[in-house]
Formats: structure tokens, C-alpha cells, sequence
């Protein structure tokens, strides 16, 4: 019923043409087997002069007529069908493309989501369709079947019950093993993604330098070999069995078939009616069409419909978005962020990633992070942006609880570079433009964020300047260096204007000189934005007001530069480690 209720909304006006055409269509069955009866019994009666041949000639026309007719009918409904399927393919992945934008990073942190994202769209686009012609071909077989029959079952009861009873063993075996093949689809769900996976591991350029470097090419295909292999042999193996079953079962109800041509055979030698033959003959044609036809269609209905609990299952998940609160955020922080007895742990995990976090980050200020990797610092990103919330204890944004805020708009008012930022295969200008999508034509703006992040100039160097395609994924697109789409990355977070600003290791891939050049201005670029900075190189960390260490989610030591220095605690040992690295390096040189 829902997709069909889906079908509805996809095209009214399709789903009436086709249901119209179809109706239409399944009738002329019966006016066939009535006008055959009439062409045969006229022509045999002008052969044996009991009649004119003017009553065979006019049957015999409208049988063409009919032919005509269904002949238009098909192809009409072939044109309608076309269109409604083209449009529920693109309904359902546009559905299934919406969900997903509406789950949580919870759901994409989750192998589960994949499955059954997986399994929604693998089947899903032509399903429902499926569901509505079969449904057709179903009502269709059985109108057929019911004007058809009742010559059959004025004829002999009998006879008309085996062939219609007969097809039905092996409509259950064909119902049972759908029901084998959708659940031996649905396990292997995670291994196709494997083999998808591997499919992109040896089909881009992300991927390209390491696999081939590393020789892993062979390596991955055997494997892929080796999985589409096994679906094979386990695919085989159920057509087999399958086939085995219904096909033997079938043999029933052509034995019913042959049993009724054979008794009809005999009735009409004692009545002499040939034209009741033929019209015996086509019925018995038309049932056992109309029957299998109905069985086969019962027996797919029910296959697509499992099939289509996958598509439902996926978009029925859960949403759990957070609660947004109704206030909003303010344009400029006047206190700032505090994290109070914050404690965190993953869904699905009990050890705590962040435990009794106490940490502030003042208004305007910028506060950098440093801790091994693993100690939680991108977590607490995850916190402030309400990707998860805390297990325990509380965020406040200017005191106020940050779940009060309403949640497009704190976001709206982060400005982020993440560890692992986007490269769009877009324009520099979409790449810069999509930190404020509002912002996309506003070329000072872009422009102005792009010199912020000291990426005006090799911007402007490129063929189109801000207009040229990035990557190489699409046509006339141009690749940049590593540490060039990292600070077209920071151009996006710069572009946002945003009251807090989190940079997530923001310079990992910037050369020394330009690193130098955005830090010793970063308070004015950040325009007075609270920042939160993630880095691991301390020239990076020296330029922040505060320094926060922290160690297995817990703040281990804070303070300035020099006062972190005084206290020889951690960070005094990291960065006397990184200095000496560098010393060294000088010494030689
Ligand atoms: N989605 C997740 N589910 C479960 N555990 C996770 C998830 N994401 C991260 N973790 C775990 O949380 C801990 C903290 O990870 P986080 O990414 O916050 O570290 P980090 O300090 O940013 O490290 P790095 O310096 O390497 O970037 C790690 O032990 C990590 O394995």
C-alpha cells in the first residue's frame, strides 16, 4: 500500500492513464475467444453450405479490429509506463538523498546506516514501479481469467478447476524461494559494499598513487574476484534449486492443459461443433496464460514488496535530530564558551572519550588545543557543534545552555576547517562560497575571504580565476596542491564571519611562510571571532592566548606559552621535543 500510495504521489495522472489502459486491455481476451468461436464456426459452416461466409468475414474483421486495438493499447501503455517509471526512479533516489541529509553524524559513525543505505538503494529506484505493474498485471490477468473462465466453467466445472488450481505449487515455491533470495541479498549486504569500496579503491585519483605504489591493485581485484565470485556460486546454486522446483511443479498445470485440449478433443468429435473447439482451444489458452501469468505476478508482488521493506526500512530510521532550542545566537560572544564537567562517550561504546572536562574559551579569544592523537580534541568539536551531546554536564555559550540556541543557527555561526575538509569537485568560487552559500555571487566577499587565507593569488593565477572547476573529476578542472585546497578550506571558514571559529588543524599542509604570515595575523583575521585551534605543530600553538592540554579527555595543564613553559609539565616536553627537531635540523644545514 505505501508504494503504491508513493506511486500515487509520484503522478496521478500516469498511474490513471496506465490503470486505464490496462483495464481496458485485460477484456479483449474475452471478446477474442468470443469472435474466434464465431470466425471458425462461420467459415465451417460456408464450407459445408449450412451457412453464409458474410457471418465469418465479420468476425473474422472484428478479430483484426481487436488486434488493432490492443496493438495502440500496448503501445500507449508502454509510453505511460516509460514515464512513470523514469519518474519513480528519480522520486525514490531524491527521498532516499533527503534522508540521509536529515541523519545524524551518529548514523554515518555507524556500519549499520551503510547496510541499509546499501540495501535501499540498491533495489529501491525500480521497485515500486515493479509493485504497481505487476499489481497491473495481476488485476489485468485476473479480469482476463474470470472472463475467460466462465466459458470454461460453463463448459465442465471440472476441467476449468484443474487448470486454474493447478499452476498453484508452484506459485509457492516461487513465493519461497524470493523470500530465500531477499534474505541472501540483505546478508550480503556489508560484503557488496566491500566490493563497492573496493571498486573505488582502484577507480580514482584519491586513491590512485598509494594503490599503485604499494602494488595493491592485483591484491584488491582478487579479493573483489573472490567476493563476486562466492555471490555467483551462492546466486547459482538458488536459480538451480529453483528452477528444479518449479519447473517440475509446473508440469502440473501443463498436464492440466493437456488434459483439457485432449477432453475437449473428445466433446467436440460427439457434438460436432468445431467452432466451440477453437473457442475452447483459445479459452483454455487464455486461462492457463492468464493463470500462470497471475501466479507469477503474486509471487513477484510479494518479492518486491520485501525488497521494498528495505527501501522503508532506511527511510524510517530514526532521525534523532536533536532538539533545537528557540534562541538565537548571538552575532558577537560577549563571555564565551565554557564546557562544565563535561563527559562524553560514543553511542554504542562505555569508555568515555572526554571525562569531567572543565575548560573555557573567553570571548575573542583564541584558545588552542594540543594532546596525543586520540585525546579527544576533535570530539569536543563533535560537542560544541551538537553532533552528539555530552553524556554528562553542560556547554554554555554566554552562560546560556547551548541547547537553548536554535540549532541551524549555532551552526551557522561556527566557522570551521576540519582535519579532514572537503575538496569539492566544484569552482574555487563554490569551494570558498559554500562556507556561506548566501554568499556565492558576492565576488568581494569571496575574494576578501580567499586574501584572508592567502589563497587570493593563486586563485587569481588560475585560467578562470575564482571560476575555474577544482579537482579532476569533471571537465577543464584544475588540481591543487595539497596545502592550496587547504587554505581555499580556510577561506570557506573564513568567509563565514562567524562569532566562533574552529580550526582543526588548519595549516597541517601550508607551507612554513604562509603558515607564519596567517598565524602572526590570526587574531585579525579571525576579526574577533572565539577560537578554538587544533594543532600539533607548536609554532602553530605559541600564537594562541591560552593553551589547553589536554590528555586522555581531561584538561591536564593550561596556561600561556611562557607559563605552560615555567610549569616543565607536558607541554614543556612536546615542545622542547619539537624545538630540538628543529635545532637539530639548523646545526646541520
Ligand atoms: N565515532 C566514534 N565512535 C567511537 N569512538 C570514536 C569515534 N570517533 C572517535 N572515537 C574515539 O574517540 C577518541 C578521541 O578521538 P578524537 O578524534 O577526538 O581525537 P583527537 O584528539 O582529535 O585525535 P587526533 O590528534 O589524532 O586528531 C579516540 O580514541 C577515537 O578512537
Amino acid at each position: 500500500m505505501r508504494a503504491l500510495k508513493l506511486l500515487w504521489e509520484v503522478s496521478p495522472g500516469h498511474v490513471s492513464g496506465v490503470l486505464a489502459v490496462a483495464v481496458a486491455s485485460s477484456v479483449l481476451p474475452a471478446f477474442t475467444v468470443r469472435l474466434t468461436t464465431e470466425a471458425v464456426q462461420g467459415v465451417a459452416d460456408a464450407i459445408s453450405g449450412t451457412g453464409s461466409a458474410d457471418a465469418a468475414f465479420t468476425a473474422g474483421a472484428m478479430l483484426a479490429g481487436l488486434m488493432v486495438l490492443s496493438h495502440v493499447l500496448l503501445t500507449g501503455r508502454n509510453y505511460l509506463e516509460t514515464l512513470l517509471q523514469l519518474r519513480m526512479a528519480n522520486t525514490v533516489n531524491e527521498r532516499i538523498m533527503a534522508k540521509a541529509t536529515r541523519l545524524q553524524l551518529e548514523h554515518f559513525e555507524d556500519s549499520t546506516t551503510y547496510d541499509q543505505l546499501q540495501r535501499a538503494s540498491r533495489e529501491a529506484a525500480f521497485r515500486p514501479y515493479q509493485i504497481f505493474a505487476h499489481l497491473i498485471g495481476v488485476v489485468s490477468s485476473a479480469v482476463s481469467l474470470a472472463a475467460v473462465s466462465a466459458v470454461l466453467l460453463s463448459w465442465d466445472v471440472s476441467v476449468a478447476a484443474a487448470i486454474i488450481l493447478a499452476p498453484l505449487p508452484s506459485m509457492a515455491a516461487m513465493v519461497f524461494y524470493s523470500r530465500v533470495g531477499w534474505k541472501i541479498e540483505n546478508d550480503r549486504s556489508a560484503d557488496r559494499r566491500r566490493t563497492t569500496y573496493l571498486q573505488y579503491l582502484v577507480t580514482n585519483d584519491r586513491t590512485f598513487k598509494e594503490t599503485h605504489l604499494f602494488g595493491l591493485g592485483p591484491l584488491f581485484l582478487d579479493r573483489f574476484r573472490g567476493m563476486i565470485g562466492e555471490f555467483y556460486r551462492v546466486d547459482r546454486s538458488l536459480e538451480r534449486r529453483q528452477a528444479l522446483v518449479s519447473g517440475l511443479l509446473g508440469l502440473l498445470s501443463v498436464g492440466a492443459a493437456v488434459g483439457a485440449v485432449l477432453y475437449a478433443l473428445r466433446v467436440t468429435l460427439d457434438s460436432g461443433q468445431v467452432g466451440q473447439f477453437a473457442g475452447y482451444l483459445t479459452a483454455i489458452t487464455v486461462v492457463q496464460g492468464s493463470v500462470q501469468a497471475l501466479v507469477a505476478g503474486l509471487a513477484q508482488l510479494y518479492e518486491h514488496n520485501l525488497f521494498l521493506g528495505n527501501l522503508f526500512g532506511f527511510l524510517d530510521i530514526a532521525e534523532r535530530a536533536p532538539t533545537s532550542g528557540a534562541r538565537p545566537f548571538p552575532a558577537q560572544l560577549s563571555k564565551g564558551i565554557e564546557f562544565r564537567d563535561v563527559s562524553f562517550s560514543y553511542p554504542g561504546t562505555s569508555t568515555p572519550v572526554i571525562s569531567q572536562l572543565n575548560l573555557t574559551l573567553p570571548a575573542g579569544r583564541c584558545v588552542a588545543l594540543v594532546g596525543q592523537n586520540g585525546a579527544g580534541k576533535t570530539t569536543l568539536v563533535k560537542l560544541l557543534a551538537r553532533f552528539y551531546e555530552p553524556t554528562s554536564g553542560q556547554i554554555l555559550v554566554d552562560g546560556i545552555p547551548l541547547a537553548d540556541y536554535d540549532l541551524d543557527d549555532l551552526r551557522a555561526h561556527i566557522g570551521v576547517i576540519f582535519q579532514d575538509f572537503v575538496q569539492y569537485e566544484a569552482t574555487a568560487r563554490e569551494n570558498i562560497g559554500f562556507g556561506r552559500a548566501s554568499a556565492l555571487d558576492d565576488t568581494p566577499a569571496i575574494r576578501a575571504a580567499a586574501s584572508r587565507a592567502d589563497a587570493l593569488s593563486f586563485v587569481e593565477d588560475l585560467p578562470k580565476g575564482l571560476d575555474t572547476q577544482l579537482g579532476r573529476w569533471f571537465d577543464g578542472g584544475r588540481q591543487l596542491s595539497g596545502g592550496q585546497w587547504q587554505k581555499v578550506a580556510l577561506s570557506r571558514a573564513f568567509l563565514r564571519d562567524a562569532p566562533i571559529m574552529v580550526l582543526d588543524e588548519p595549516t597541517a599542509a601550508i607551507d612554513a611562510a604562509a603558515e607564519a604570515e596567517i598565524f602572526s595575523r590570526l587574531t585579525e583575521l579571525a576579526g574577533g571571532a572565539t577560537t578554538l585551534m587544533i594543532a600539533h605543530r607548536f609554532s602553530t600553538v605559541r600564537v594562541a592566548d591560552h593553551i589547553v592540554v589536554l590528555d586522555r579527555g581531561q584538561v591536564l595543564e593550561e596556561g600561556s606559552h611562557s607559563e605552560l613553559m615555567a610549569v616543565e609539565g607536558m607541554y614543556a616536553k612536546l615542545f622542547r621535543l619539537q624545538a630540538a627537531g628543529y635545532l637539530d635540523d639548523v646545526h646541520t644545514t
